[in-house]
């Protein structure tokens, strides 16, 4: 007893021989707890190491890895992600015991895009489950699997075609909107009306639902989308915000809990009503589409969807919300940045701007038709402009893939062991001098056929690539080229700001830091050479 009380107190203890106090015994069982720790540490992470050694990266401290480097305003994570993509060689990455390898080069991306062993986004995607739940964008690799398998062949031509009406209907309301910008000296940000063109076109084709936040109308979806997407980003930069119960908490804390409620509500409710009139539909055996309000009814991609289960997919009510959710969060704000981006390029460079509005003139001359979709695919110089601006400024930042079993890459023929996390960054990507020359300035030529034709096809990764890639980006180009052919049918546009003035911010997108702020004026509807 009297041994153990002294053992308790500070006073010398003795045992064998050796003399401890209780605060020497302390300190020896911590060191001893912290270097069995350790080197249990560096024995689970053993087969990362041996591939960390062969790469530089940047510094990395014990247990927290470059965690720090990510911390800070976006500007500044923006800076270290450039710091961390340095050329074309992979590199290493440590966040806490995570282990993560950049890959950069073409021939690297071609290999982990299209491996069956790196379909996977890794658990860095459950952030945005509260919002997409797990749609295609984040849903874990079988389910994934099977949903891409059955609404891949529904994103063809002929849906795409059927909307047509939609994108030239938003885009002249935009036009509409624009209006009061005219003769206006003080610039306007673009993203305040594209914004909302995107949202609307979105929502319509996603679920047949008129939004028409164009027209002012309150939206508690519009707003709580907004709300939930700057909620989602604000949290990738706040780890302790990343335990489910603390983020909770927070959303309680700052009158948020029911954010993502709102945004489900009025997917929900479309989609109770759609299958009620598809259950009428098929007891009546009536397959003609028609709207009340004006005749032939679009078939949008939640009736796709609708479609598919009564052939046999059996999506439940959460997964038709889920893939349609994805498909609007995954399709406004991306063709939103890009489109304002465009069309700032655009008013920099007024040479470029020529050429476009003359290749316009060329395909609808000074009349105001619609826009079809042939007519779109001999809007080629546009595209070039729409694919530049996707390379100077590609909207998804960083790409995740963690490998499911070792896979080889072509740089060193180095192997990547199972469980390493892929990082893939379009914008580092697009701006390695060898693939473009000068990559800061602004060159639609970059992708004339000639150039194209030169690079590897994965040297542009906008929308990724591989069987993972983006599904919408067929309707991402079609619309957005609408959209900007509309807007420069009916005004030029001018900017005071230069290339270099352009700063980039990283949250869940890449988007400028400064907004888009132009000036418009009325279009002279005629070409360049007859200007002359
Ligand atoms: C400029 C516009 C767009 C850009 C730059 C873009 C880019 C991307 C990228 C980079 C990915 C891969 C993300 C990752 O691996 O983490 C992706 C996936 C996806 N995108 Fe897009 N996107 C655009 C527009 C759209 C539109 C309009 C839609 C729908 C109508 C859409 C639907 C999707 C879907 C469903 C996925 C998930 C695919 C899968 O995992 O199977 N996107 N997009």
């Amino acid at each position: 007893m009297e041994g153990s009380h002294d053992f308790s107190t500070t006073s010398k203890h003795s045992a064998d021989g050796i003399h401890m106090t209780s605060t020497e015994l302390t300190a020896y069982t911590s060191i001893s707890f912290i270097v069995v720790l350790w080197c249990l540490h560096k024995w689970n992470r053993r087969h990362f190491e041996r591939v960390a050694l062969k790469m530089t990266g940047l510094s990395s401290y014990p247990f927290i890895g470059s965690g720090l480097e990510f911390i800070g305003t976006p500007q500044q994570v923006m800076d270290s992600v450039f710091k961390l993509f340095n050329g074309f060689e992979p590199r290493k990455l440590w966040l806490t015991s995570y282990f993560f390898v950049t890959i950069s080069k073409p021939e690297d991306l071609q290999i982990i895009l299209n491996s069956s062993k790196a379909l996977d986004k890794s658990k860095f995607y459950n952030f945005f489950k509260n919002t997409v739940g797990e749609g295609l964008f984040s849903a874990p690799v079988h389910k994934w699997r099977q949903h891409r398998r059955l609404i891949a062949p529904v994103f063809n031509a002929n849906l795409l075609d059927q909307f047509f009406p939609v994108f030239n209907e938003k885009s002249r309301i935009l036009i509409e909107n624009l209006k009061k910008e005219l003769g206006k000296t003080q610039p306007f940000d673009l993203s305040d009306y594209i914004m909302k063109t995107n949202l609307d076109i979105i929502c319509q084709t996603a679920m047949g639902y008129n939004l028409d936040s164009q027209s002012n109308k309150e939206s508690e979806f519009a707003d709580a989308l907004i709300k939930a997407s700057e909620l989602d980003s604000m949290r990738i930069y706040k780890p302790w915000l990343y335990p489910d119960i603390i983020f909770s908490i927070y959303r309680k804390i700052m009158g948020l809990q029911n954010v993502y409620n709102r945004l489900h509500k009025l997917p929900n409710q479309v989609i109770r009503e759609m299958k009620e009139k598809h259950a009428q539909k098929k007891m009546q055996n009536n397959n003609n589409d028609i709207d009340a309000n004006n005749g032939k009814r679009l078939k949008v991609f939640l009736d796709t969807l609708l479609d598919l289960n009564e052939a046999g997919a059996n999506f439940s009510d959460e997964e038709i919300r889920d893939e349609v959710v994805t498909m609007m969060i995954g399709g406004s704000e991306t063709s939103t940045i890009t489109d304002c981006f465009c069309i700032l390029m655009l008013a920099i460079h007024p040479e470029i701007q020529d050429k476009v509005y003359d290749e316009i003139f060329e395909v609808f001359g000074d009349g105001d038709q619609t826009i079809t979709i042939e007519d779109t695919t001999k809007l080629v110089y546009l595209e070039q402009c729409i694919r530049e601006t996707l390379r100077l400024y590609p909207t998804a930042p960083l790409l995740l893939r963690e490998l499911q079993d070792n896979v080889k890459i072509h740089s060193d023929n180095q192997t990547l062991p199972k469980g390493t996390i892929c990082i893939i960054s379009p914008i580092c990507t697009h701006h390695i001098p060898e693939l473009y020359p000068n990559p800061w300035s602004y060159n639609p030529d970059n992708f004339d056929a000639e150039n194209v034709n030169k690079r590897h096809k994965y040297s542009f990764i906008a929308f990724s690539g591989g069987p993972r890639g983006c599904l919408g980006y067929k309707h991402a180009i079609v619309s957005m080229k609408v959209l900007i052919s509309t807007f420069l049918r009916n005004y030029s546009v001018h900017t005071d700001i230069k290339l270099s003035d352009i700063k980039l911010k990283l949250d869940l997108l890449m988007r400028s830091s400064n907004g888009y702020p132009v000036t418009i004026r009325p279009r002279d509807r005629r070409p360049t050479y007859k200007k002359k």
